[in-house]
């Protein structure tokens, strides 16, 4: 778990001085009582005012100097631990940003943004309370005891009977109640995990009605979470009245034969009072300890799901003899032989695959849903990487390109078009590093989006994303081309992102597009836009079933004649 405590080295100073000023408090709190016993012996006994104003203004001084030093030391250690947060978030979004999707698969989006959150959280807070009373706490416990066997050691031996029991009893209830805190945080994970499902799919509950099943899933996680939770507190509530009737038990045995003891000449009324002094400190640390340990064990499980996350082998990364040097030039695309199964799957999706796509070529794949057109699709840019055979770009495998590199010369337009908070200029640009305003106008021209955004009250400026415009489906997808098109990518590939166009926007589009020196990749379901390409690639059952032009396919392909034929009729099919 070292490497989620590694921020902490950058602060050492201010660590070393919140821990040097808990030092000047623990010798407040450890004198205090020592001279309020001098002072009652010397001062109100003896009925000598001098003694008492002079006692009086060392306590009062010393006082003061635990005051100001707890400030100076709540100073620094709230400094530190927000800082800390601060880096544990940026060194986990670095991170979680490397990961491949079997990473990403590994873990629920809830149980990140858990991980984003409370477990941040939980450690900041206990950082904080680690400095403020976590060396003070046992050292208050051992200086309190010795003092007390200083003061009088016989009335201080009850210490000898109370202390260890205390801390037994202390530590039975932290080793149960640490399983309980590592449920209530899988319960929250799992609350969160069934709000983000509702939120995200809130159109699709509202139209299949399905409201009240979406409810009753919410109450079961919300009432386990609250089960749990209240369980939990009852436990480490119900524990408190047992600390306090130990710790009450110590005093009175304290004043009982401290009475005695004075009564037979053996010690002083100071000396008693010093010693229940003790006690009550000794008895509020080792209470405050446990609550720290409490917290520990609650934030070792958190540290150990940060932790989990960070020493997580990234198994999508550069490959070792990648060609630094090497960049896609011209765009052409080569699969031999490749055969594909999901990271943790056994199912083949791509079989074997073999197929050549010039420089500068565009090629439609057409097939049934679930052939396995968007997994062809991903292997490109090495979202994952191929168990069999071997995808060449300009004659190179992938897997000889830096990843930056690779992915740099694509433009990817996913099925579903992503928009981010922001503007409709932010989100195009968001395609390209550094885009003119030049670059993002004629991008969103030539996806055929330009004329719809001038229309908008804010044109480029009009906001989108959770609380912008609601833009339509064939209006995502536009602006998701011109994001992808002002790459001015290599290779363009367009992931069925046209299926909400109309046949004249689409076919403006795609004309658009051969301007781009690039080699165009297109899933589609449509076979007028399988037409405008060059080749058809169609797939069936994770298998290239044939390959050619509208016309060959036509003659060679029942399956693809069927195709035809469902969407323009039997009469055109064999008019060809
Ligand atoms: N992330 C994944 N993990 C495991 N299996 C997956 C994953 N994504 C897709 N599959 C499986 O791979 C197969 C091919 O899916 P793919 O999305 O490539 O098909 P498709 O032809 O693009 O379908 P559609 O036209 O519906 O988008 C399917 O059987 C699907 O269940």
């Amino acid at each position: 778990m070292r490497n989620v405590f590694s921020p902490l080295k950058s602060y050492k100073l201010p660590i070393i001085i919140a821990y040097c000023l808990t030092f000047v408090e623990l010798a407040v709190e450890l004198l205090l009582p020592f001279f309020l016993g001098l002072m009652i012996n010397n001062g109100v006994i003896e009925e000598d005012i001098n003694n008492i104003m002079m006692w009086g203004s060392i306590m009062i001084g010393l006082a003061f100097a635990g005051f100001v030093a707890g400030i100076i030391n709540s100073f620094y250690s709230s400094h530190v631990s927000f800082a800390f947060g601060y880096d544990i978030r940026q060194k986990l979004f670095e991170k979680i940003q490397a990961f491949s999707f079997k990473n990403l698969n590994q873990y629920p989006t809830s149980g990140l943004v858990t991980r984003f959150t409370n477990d941040v959280r939980q450690i900041q807070n206990t950082i904080f309370m680690a400095l403020r009373i976590m060396a003070k706490a046992p050292l208050i416990v051992l200086g309190g005891v010795i003092m007390a066997f200083v003061v009088n050691a016989r009335l201080a031996l009850i210490f000898v009977v109370t202390v260890p029991l205390l801390i037994l009893f202390l530590l039975w209830v932290l080793k149960v109640a640490s399983k309980m805190f590592d449920k209530v945080q899988r319960n929250v994970d799992n609350v969160n995990r069934v709000m983000q499902e509702n939120l995200a799919g809130m159109r699709l509950i509202k139209a299949f009605l399905r409201r009240n099943h979406e409810e009753n899933r919410f109450t079961k996680a919300n009432g386990d979470l609250a089960n749990i939770t209240r369980t939990t507190f009852r436990f480490v509530e119900a524990s408190m009245p047992i600390l306090l009737f130990i710790m009450n038990l110590s005093l009175i045995f304290i004043i009982w034969f401290g009475n005695v003891q004075s009564i037979a000449g053996e010690t002083s009324v100071g000396e008693v009072v010093t010693i229940v002094n003790y006690a009550l400190r000794v008895s509020m640390a080792i209470s405050m300890f446990t609550f720290i340990i409490l917290a520990f064990s609650r934030t070792k499980a958190s540290a150990s799901r940060i932790s989990e996350v960070l020493t997580l082998d990234v198994d999508l990364v550069d490959h070792q003899d990648a060609d630094k040097q090497a960049v896609v030039t011209k765009g052409k695309i080569e699969y031999q032989n490749v055969s594909f199964a999901y990271p943790g799957t056994n199912k083949t999706v791509l079989k074997d695959i073999s197929f050549n796509v010039d420089a500068g070529e565009k090629l439609a794949i057409i097939g049934a849903t679930g052939t396995g057109k968007t997994s062809l699709f991903q292997l490109v840019p090495r979202l994952y990487d191929i168990n069999q055979g071997e995808i060449l770009i300009d004659s190179k495998p992938v897997s000889s390109y830096i990843l930056d590199q690779l992915r740099g010369s694509i433009g990817y337009v996913p099925q579903s078009p992503l928009l981010f908070t922001g503007s409709i200029t932010d989100n195009i640009a968001w395609g390209k590093n550094g885009a003119t305003t030049d670059e993002i106008i004629q991008a969103a021209k030539d996806a055929q989006i330009h004329d719809t955004i001038m229309g908008l009250s804010h044109q480029y400026d009009t906001k989108v994303g959770q609380k912008g415009v609601n833009l339509s489906g064939g209006q995502k997808q536009r602006i998701s081309i011109a994001r992808a098109l002002i790459r001015r990518p290599k290779i363009l590939m367009l992931d069925d992102s046209t299926s909400a166009l109309d046949l004249a926007t689409e076919s403006r589009l795609l004309t658009a597009i051969q301007d781009y020196d690039c080699t165009t990749l297109i899933i589609t379901q449509k076979i007028s836009t399988a037409i405008s390409a060059d080749r058809i690639l169609l797939m069936d059952d994770g298998k290239v079933l044939a390959m050619g032009t509208h016309e060959e396919l036509l003659k060679k392909s029942d399956l693809y004649r069927e195709i035809v034929e469902s969407q323009f009729g039997k009469e055109y099919a064999y008019a060809r």
